[in-house]
């Protein structure tokens, strides 16, 4: 049986894997082009805090060939790449995810939306991937603002942009992230599954996901099972994040979700996480609670990201915001 090295395994977390990936056929799909995608994203949301979108107008060859220039340029030597890290906050990371020894079989760049990545450090032959990441970050923020705005349609709140005027707002605090996660051969043979990405919540209100076909990601389900979304190039994966299940009091849920590395195939995601400025309230929205308390103290977007720099990955961020119901 082939191993990884003793220094390498000892670092990583492992999940068992006895019984055969079953990949789901129950995650919610959203055809943003019907007339009933606002429903169905509300239910998926109540239901899942995820769905898949087809139909985004983002044309394939644009995710190819940003796809393309990724791979590109996670095969530059290590310390060409390092170059650019460690990413506190933003820049290149490997292995090393957030600020408290968190691990996982996984490179990747964490970029603001806000400001150019200072690319400068990699020379001429990242110029068209800086480009296209360009592109792709409006691309992302104008179609996160048109499901946000499918939601409070669905949900029948005004004004339609409550959601949406968060991430488009000038000062929104959105992030980007490519993740390459190598293949691992020695996994395919031992019947384990290393952890790629450690489960988690994402803080901020919406995530945007696009991977290349390579299976891994995981959805954890509310009774604790955990189902393998199978990969799909040309759609999108919606996360709910911690900020907009606060915003609706709890009826939205933030999905945890987690990457398997894969034992065959490298994986190359994107995702893009709208954010609102740091100076935004996050409150239940007054339309939404119906004479209800809320269920979350006050905090803003600035407080609860420094506290998620606090926390480690798997934790249940929220939680320490919770309202326990005065009786
Ligand atoms: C252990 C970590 C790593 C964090 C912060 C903290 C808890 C949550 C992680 C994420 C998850 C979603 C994207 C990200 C950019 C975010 O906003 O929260 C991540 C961030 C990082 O990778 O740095
Ligand atoms: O890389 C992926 O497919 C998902 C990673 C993730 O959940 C994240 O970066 O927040
Ligand atoms: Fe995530």
């Amino acid at each position: 049986m082939v191993l990884l090295s003793k220094s390498t395994s000892e670092q990583f977390s492992y999940v068992r894997n006895n019984m055969p990936t079953t990949f789901s056929s129950t995650i919610p799909l959203v055809d943003l082009s019907k007339p009933d995608a606002k429903n169905l994203i509300v239910k998926a949301c109540e239901d899942f805090g995820f769905f898949k979108v087809i139909n985004h107008g983002i044309p394939i060859e644009a995710m190819s060939q940003l796809e393309f220039e990724a791979f590109k340029f996670f095969s530059l030597p290590l310390k060409e790449k390092e170059k650019g890290g460690p990413p506190n906050p933003f820049g290149y990371g490997n292995k090393n995810i957030g600020l408290n020894r968190d691990v996982g079989w996984v490179e990747y760049l964490l970029l603001t939306t806000n400001e150019e990545p200072n690319f400068s450090i990699y020379g001429k032959h990242t110029d068209k991937f800086r480009c296209l990441l360009n592109d792709y970050k409006i691309a992302m923020r104008n179609m996160a603002c048109e499901i946000l705005d499918l939601m409070a349609e669905g949900l029948k709140i005004q004004p339609k942009n409550v959601f949406s005027k968060l991430v488009m707002d000038k000062q929104s605090d959105s992030a980007f992230r490519v993740n390459h996660y190598p293949a691992c051969p020695e996994l395919a043979l031992n019947g384990e599954n290393l952890i790629g990405f450690g489960e988690h919540t994402d803080p901020q209100i919406i995530s945007l996901l696009r991977s290349n076909n390579t299976s891994g990601f995981q959805i954890s389900l509310r009774d604790g099972r955990w189902i393998s979304v199978p990969p799909d190039h040309s759609s999108f994966f919606i996360n709910v994040g911690d900020s907009l299940q606060v915003m609706t009091n709890g009826r939205f849920k933030s999905v945890r979700h987690r990457v398997l590395a894969n034992g065959i195939n490298p994986r190359l995601s994107m995702i893009y996480f709208g954010g609102p400025p740091l100076s935004e309230k996050i409150a239940p929205l007054p339309s939404l609670m119906k004479g209800k308390e809320s269920l979350y103290k006050e905090f803003t977007w600035f407080e609860y990201k420094n506290s998620t720099y606090g926390s480690r990955l798997a934790d249940n961020r929220l939680g320490h915001y919770e309202r326990i119901a005065a009786s």
